[in-house]
């Protein structure tokens, strides 16, 4: 089958320095490619760098039967052949790196985008020159779009775009330029100069004199082609950023740098945006041969499914925006008109095409994160997409030496999992690390706590135990705080039974897996005719079955408001009235009520729990740790189950291999308790089934590798949960919510809509 594929480049006009080059490296692609049934014939149009000149042809070449084109270098190129494309239903590989802004169904961009190249070549800018830029530009769409993105991204670290200026396509008289660039005395230059522009701009400066080539030029654009235009001498000690730099070593890129210069006959320059063309063509036309198919919605299905191994890494298309998730470099240029390599991402960088603020976090998040760190038992490091620290605690500090600025690799973050216990919090544009030392797992020791079914050797939680030790001495009601899983039921069972009512029933009731509808009846009892459906003679409620005894109302703040009142009523008359009846019961019952939400926050933010019924509840408040953060207690924990596994099966292993004790402490339990038992009897049965010890091999994959923290999900994939639980805990900490605030270093009003928009 024949399929005609158009190349729209500027083979004459202002861009054809780089254009021509990508030319080339679309018909390389064409020309190496194995194609199957399919002969690929390249159509070229030189599209002069004139956006009407780009839909002319583009329209001639769709009617000529075109469905696969690849170029439009300019953005303005780019969006005057878009109607062309949806019209014929076409398909555009734009293998240019620009401002972003765009996704659109009939395109797939290659090139990169500025929160993958602008911003790691700012970063690197303002870490090792300054935050005064002057920003210079051709006046088209990308220039000007991008220096919005430059402002914005200085803004919000403090640094400001002293001017911006913006010379017409083909400028070639830079001198009143310069004088004004010296006179602002700017700590860096960033320049989106495209095409023929750029050669007076670098030589001008050299002419200048050595004041002015102190200032180094950071640019997008500038990479070897243009280098080559200049006149190296002129053009060394500037920055660029891309995936591609002809100076990577590896094998893929010298094999591709001989190829190119085979095919074209020349020992020329090889440029990122020659790279990103040869390699969109080559991507479009496998995926054609594999998808067999030239339809523009069957190659982007096949394309996003597929990773694809490049001369610069491996790179895939991001399934919902159309753009290649990639590694990154910046490059320093040389007198041989090669780029040093100065930085590298070392991983991925996904696409974002639509710019909000480059900001990493709210002014909001640098308090919590300030108060995380200052609070939490844990050290506390964030490290942004281009791989700096833009936070740390000073636990962190001390702990990790890392130190805020600083650029981490991933063998460094390698070595930061290895040695502490680290959790993860995946934030949209950054990583904030949790950092523990790891604690050695201590055997229940003469000085671990007990009360009831609770072994502790944690000494926060040996506080709790002690007030439980108060509550079961008293008639007190009880508020019991915990994440799911940590044992609140284990906690309330253990306080009666340790009180003067053991003898009397323990009725547990999850509020928030009864129907709405039912929870009075269920707790009240109802009479004969109480309501449709009542079962006949009626039935006492749990109340009246915990007579004597102690209730224990799981989930409370799943509570309808309107029960809430019942439930206050019952509290301070002790008597219950049975749904359907008017006569009052006495009762004797204990109350020990449990929730894994922040109820205090909650008052303040929805009303959806009523303060006189907290404080009635709180009277005593035991908030049992997570297992996280009682490590210690694990190993102690696994004994306990594994021995009561041996007692439900009458046999089967009594004892743990070393190597998956050590995994089951060094995991971090996000479902607590729960969770661990669940893990422990799967394992007893397996190692049971194989008449052995329990073995890490018995043990879940993620469970199993201590080191795979890498795939491991984040425990909590945001910083808002982050920011929600330093709330959560200034509320707590403190008496009110203007103490909160001024704890937390923010408005009240701001506490109030964060408190609000979290319930
Ligand atoms: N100290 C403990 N020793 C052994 N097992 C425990 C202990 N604490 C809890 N468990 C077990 O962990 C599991 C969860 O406990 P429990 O139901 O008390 O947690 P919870 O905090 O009330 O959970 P949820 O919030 O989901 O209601 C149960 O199987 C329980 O037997």
């Amino acid at each position: 089958m024949h399929i005609k594929v158009g190349l729209l480049f500027s083979l004459t006009g202002t861009t054809a320095l780089t254009e021509k080059g990508q030319c080339d490296a679309a018909r390389l692609a064409i020309e190496e490619g194995s194609h199957g049934p399919y002969k690929i014939e390249a159509i070229i149009r030189d599209i002069c760098s004139d956006p009407r000149k780009s839909a002319r042809e583009a329209e001639a070449m769709a009617q000529e039967g075109v469905r696969i084109f690849i170029g439009c270098y300019t953005s303005a190129c780019r969006k005057a052949i878009l109607p062309v494309l949806e019209k014929f239903n076409c398909l555009l590989v734009y293998p240019t790196l620009y401002e972003g802004q765009e996704c659109h169904p009939n395109v797939i961009y290659t090139g990169e985008l500025p929160n993958q190249q602008v911003y790691t070549l700012l970063d690197y800018l303002t870490r090792h020159y300054g935050k005064r830029v002057y920003c210079i530009g051709t006046d088209y769409v990308y220039p000007r779009e991008t220096n919005q993105q430059v402002q914005s991204f200085l803004r919000d670290r403090e640094g400001a775009v002293i001017k911006e200026q913006y010379v017409p396509f083909g400028h070639q008289h830079f001198q009143e330029v310069w004088s004004d660039i010296l006179s602002q005395e700017p700590d860096a230059i960033f320049s989106t100069l495209v095409g023929k522009s750029i050669i007076p701009f670098y030589r001008d400066q050299q002419r200048l004199g050595t004041k002015l080539k102190k200032v180094p030029i950071f640019s997008p654009i500038t990479k070897e082609t243009e280098l080559e235009a200049i006149g190296a001498e002129y053009g060394a000690g500037h920055y660029s950023s891309a995936s591609y730099f002809q100076s990577l070593p590896t094998p893929e890129n010298l094999a591709f740098i001989r190829r190119f210069q085979q095919f074209t006959g020349e020992k020329r320059a090889i440029s990122s945006v020659m790279y990103n063309t040869y390699l969109g063509t080559k991507m479009v036309l496998d995926t054609i041969v594999e998808a067999r198919s030239t339809n523009h919605r069957k190659i982007y299905e096949h394309m996003s499914k597929k990773t694809f191994e490049t001369a610069c890494g491996t790179m895939l298309v991001d399934t919902t925006h159309r753009h290649l998730s990639r590694p990154v470099k910046i490059g320093k240029s040389l007198s041989n008109g090669q780029f040093e390599i100065v930085w590298d991402s070392e991983r991925n960088i996904v696409p974002r095409p639509f710019h909000t603020s480059s900001r990493t976090y709210t002014p909001l998040s640098d308090v919590v994160l300030k108060a995380w760190g200052n609070m939490s038992e844990e050290a506390v490091v964030a490290i942004s997409e281009q791989g700096t620290v833009i936070y740390v605690s000073s636990k962190a500090e001390q702990l990790t030496s890392f130190a805020h600025g600083q650029s981490v690799t991933p063998a460094m973050l390698q070595a930061m999992h290895q040695t502490f216990l680290v959790t993860p919090y995946a934030e949209e544009r950054c990583q904030i690390y949790l950092v523990k030392p790891r604690m050695a797992p201590a055997a229940p020791s003469p000085t671990a706590s007990r009360f009831g079914g609770i072994q502790t050797v944690h000494p926060g939680y040996q506080r709790e135990l002690e007030i439980a030790r108060i509550a079961a001495q008293s008639t007190a009601n009880v508020l019991i705080l915990g994440e799911t899983g940590t044992g609140k039921e284990v906690m309330a069972e253990s306080i009666h039974r340790e009180s003067d009512r053991k003898n009397g029933p323990f009725i547990a009731v999850n509020t928030a897996l009864l129907p709405k509808d039912l929870i009075a009846s269920e707790l009240f009892g109802f009479v004969d005719g109480a309501f449709t459906g009542a079962k006949k003679g009626g039935a006492i409620g749990k109340f009246e079955a915990a007579h004597n005894g102690t209730i224990f109302l799981d989930e409370i703040g799943d509570m309808p408001l309107e029960l809430q009142v019942v439930l206050l009523r019952v509290i301070e008359s002790k008597k219950i009235v049975r749904l359907g009846e008017s006569r009052e019961r006495a009762i004797n019952v204990r109350i020990i009520a449990a929730t894994n939400r922040n109820l205090a926050a909650e008052m303040v933010a929805n009303q959806s729990f009523r303060p006189d019924l907290f404080y009635r509840l709180n009277v005593l408040s035991i908030t049992i740790p997570s297992l996280m953060d009682r490590p210690e207690d694990i190993e102690h924990l696994c004994q306990e189950l594994i021995h009561e596994c041996f007692l439900t099966y009458g046999d089967g292993p009594q004892s743990f291999q070393k190597e998956a004790l050590h995994a089951l402490v060094h995991h971090p339990w996000p479902g607590n308790i729960r969770e661990l038992r669940n893990v422990i009897e799967r394992a007893f049965l397996l190692a049971r089934q194989e008449k052995s010890d329990i073995t890490p091999e018995h043990l879940p994959p993620n469970i199993r590798n201590t080191d795979s923290y890498l795939q491991q999900p984040a425990r909590s994939s945001s910083l808002k949960s982050l920011e929600r639980q330093v709330i959560e805990q200034a509320l707590q900490k403190t008496k009110s919510v203007t103490e909160a605030s001024q704890f937390l270093g923010i408005a009240r009003s701001t506490l109030y809509r964060k408190i609000k928009s979290y319930y």
